[in-house]
């Protein structure tokens, strides 16, 4: 095959995906690539073009404007073409640009005007004798579609003019677009009334605008900005800027942000600054628009097939790029959520080559629908971490996708992995033992309500673990005075001191040894339940799911969390070694419950509370015998009342019922 059949080929291709991609992006409003995709193959084909001019042809799409016009509307005829324009990406383009401008004009400093590229759709609006008469796309710039009816409904736009020397004909051109939040509250009801979402507010502004029940485009929260004139009989200024600022004028609607600058220096400024603050305006925009300022330059710099040579569209860089997942990894963070990642083909997007997306959790996977060897589209807007938008399903190949399969043990520890009905989250439960949870485990185990060790701060416990010296709690008691001080800032005072208090540390009680060993969800009141409940750490671990059920205050996701940690081998281990280590308690008597001192008393609990937390009051007053209610009534023994109480306290006081606040209940349950 010759160099040149290849070639042709190529272009052939390239020709062909850009015609698809248009027929979804201007006829469907609904793109399956990012626009970065486009533009790259744009681009590619723009430089076989160049380099090739015997194979050109006015038919390719690097030629052409936009997609057809839609047929199911009346067509209208532009009287001056709606041309696209130019794009540069990156800053050195862009000064090209401006010496090109420099080379036509006489003047030592051209002044541009420079307008937000704002991401919607192109229309041309007439206005005869001040009043609109007629709206219509860009089409394929040469035959739009007539959308008058359905522009008469966008709110910000007027349909008479206003002010002084209103041509008597003017013909505006400007960008239909969707505000932000207007679009998501629009996607939010097409998907609760389980319609297609829009993939983003400029497809949703197009979909929108070419709707052939008006009624449908009034309800959508479309908006327009002027940002030049096409055709027009009577007076206007001979700058870009200043016909804007008579637009504007009139009562037209035009972007607070447009400026004339001159110099180079201002014109890179004004990118920067408005890169900046893009994530705070109210509508997308995709680029700065540079237009030379003076119609008559303008005038005699003339056009290209496509688009205007006196303006450049300078894009930000694309946020979403197409890449290929090569395979997909498993996390495990402190807490033992384990996070698949994809890892991708390197791709720059956002401005930063990107290598790694997280897929979140096992729901997103689905929701997705991914498989390894996928073609997805990654996202990165500003710093936000990459994601993976979507699966382009089109460009699946099967014989090259595999399924992704969670691992069933730890990638880091090797223990079982627990996924809990009604949670997102697939967790490792190697807690004590797994590498990745360490010091976290470790700094559970030390804090105040756990076993409270007096000078073991997360610190410390980040060195220790750091300098290998502990791999679980139960390694912290054989800790020497030696070995501690030999760490960067402890004093051998220091040192004697923490050995000091984790002897004291060693007594505790049963309730505050199993909330230390960190089980997910068995907070401070859950534990002093189980431990009044089981009395000993055997019966705990021995009891099954249904049992652990029983105990007040756990419910099956409890019961399952401390299930499956007490059958992990690892944990079961570091449970031994630490009771080796002399951690003890006192033995929780029988008590005889006829005894209790609050039996048969009925209790509710109100208000916010600063020293305790209204679980441990409910816990504390069960342990003494109390029944705790969620509502006031006459069966009401007692109301606890903190800060802020209302409707509660009201009926209480109403009943006649013994009020206790904050300091009174501390003391009832001797805290
Ligand atoms: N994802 C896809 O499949 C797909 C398909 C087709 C096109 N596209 C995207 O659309 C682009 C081509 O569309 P295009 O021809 O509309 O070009 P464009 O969007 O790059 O630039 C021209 C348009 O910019 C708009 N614009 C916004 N602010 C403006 C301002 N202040 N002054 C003048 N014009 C302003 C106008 O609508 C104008 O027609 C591609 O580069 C690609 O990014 C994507
Ligand atoms: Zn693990």
């Amino acid at each position: 095959m010759s160099n040149n059949n290849q070639v042709e080929q190529q272009i052939q291709q390239f020709r062909e995906l850009l015609e698809e991609y248009n027929y979804q992006y201007y006829v469907q409003d609904a793109p399956s690539v990012p626009d970065a995709e486009y533009d790259r193959i744009f681009k590619a084909l723009q430089r076989l073009e160049t380099e090739h001019p015997e194979l050109l042809s006015t038919n390719s799409p690097t030629q052409k404007v936009g997609g057809a016009a839609l047929s199911k509307f009346d067509q209208v005829t532009h009287q001056l073409p709606m041309l696209s324009l130019d794009n540069v990406f990156d800053s050195e383009s862009l000064n090209d640009f401006m010496q090109r401008v420099m080379d036509k004009s006489a003047l030592v400093e051209t002044a541009f005007c420079i307008e937000p590229k704002l991401d919607g759709l192109a229309a041309s609006i007439i206005y005869e004798n001040g009043f609109l008469i007629q709206a219509a796309t860009r089409g394929d710039g040469l035959t739009g579609e007539n959308v008058t009816e359905n522009v008469k409904t966008i709110a910000n736009l007027p349909l008479r003019l206003r002010g002084e020397n209103i041509p008597s004909l003017l013909e505006v051109r400007g960008e239909v677009f969707m505000l932000k939040a207007g679009f998501n509250k629009l996607n939010e009801g097409l998907i609760a009334a389980g319609e297609k979402p829009f993939v983003n507010p400029r497809n949703a502004a197009a979909g929108s605008l070419r709707q052939l029940d008006s009624k449908v485009a009034a309800a959508r929260p479309l908006a327009f900005y002027c940002y030049s004139v096409g055709v027009f009989e009577g007076d206007l200024a001979d700058s870009q800027y200043a016909r804007i600022e008579q637009l504007k004028n009139w009562g037209l609607p035009v972007s607070s942000e447009v400026k004339r600058v001159v110099g180079d220096d201002a014109c890179h400024d004004f990118y920067t600054n408005i890169a900046e603050k893009r994530p705070s305006l109210a509508y997308e925009i995709d680029g700065v628009v540079y237009k030379v300022d003076d119609i008559a330059l303008q005038q005699k710099m003339g056009f290209v097939a496509r688009a205007p040579r006196w303006a450049m569209a300078y894009k930000f860089p694309a946020e979403e790029a197409v890449t290929t997942v090569e395979n997909v990894e498993f996390q495990v963070g402190r807490t033992g959520a384990i996070t698949p990642v994809a890892k991708l083909k390197p791709v720059f997007v956002g401005g930063v080559t990107v290598s790694n997306a997280t897929l979140h959790n096992k729901d997103e996977i689905e929701r997705l629908g991914i498989l390894i060897g996928d073609v997805v589209v990654v996202r990165r807007a500003g710093d936000v971490i990459p994601q993976v938008a979507r699966v382009v399903v089109e460009q699946r190949d099967a014989a090259k996708t595999t399924k992704i399969l969670f691992p069933e043990t730890c990638p880091v520890c090797d223990s079982d992995v627990e996924r809990i009905e009604g949670e997102a989250v697939t967790r490792c439960t190697g807690g004590l033992y797994c590498e990745a949870q360490r010091k976290q485990a470790i700094k559970h185990f030390a804090s105040r309500k756990a076993l409270d060790i007096d000078g073991l701060g997360d610190k410390l416990v980040d060195l220790l673990v750091d300098h290998n010296m502990i791999k679980d709690p139960s390694q912290l008691f054989s800790l020497t005075v030696q070995q501690l001080s030999s760490l960067p800032r402890m004093g051998e005072t220091s040192a004697k001191k923490l050995v000091n208090s984790l002897q004291l540390s060693k007594k505790t009680t049963l309730a505050r040894f199993l909330y230390s060993l960190g089980i997910r969800e068995v907070g401070e009141a859950t534990a002093a339940n189980l431990a009044l409940h089981y009395k000993t750490l055997p019966a705990i671990k021995e009891a099954g799911i249904e049992s652990l059920k029983s105990v007040s205050d756990v419910g099956e996701i409890v019961a399952k969390h401390l299930y499956y940690f007490l059958r992990q081998d690892h944990n079961l281990d570091v449970i031994e070694q630490l009771l080796t280590a002399g951690i003890h308690w006192p033995e929780i008597k029988e008590v005889d419950v006829s005894e209790l001192p609050l039996l048969d008393k009925t209790f509710v609990i109100t208000g916010s509370f600063d020293a305790i937390s209204r679980n441990d009051i409910k816990a504390a007053l069960q342990a003494l015998g109390a029944k705790v209610a969620g509502s006031v009534s006459k069966k009401t023994n007692t109301l606890v009342a903190g800060a802020a109480a209302g409707s509660k306290l009201a009926k209480a006081t109403e009943l006649g019922i013994e009020i206790l606040d904050e300091s009174a209940i501390l003391i009832l349950l001797g805290k």
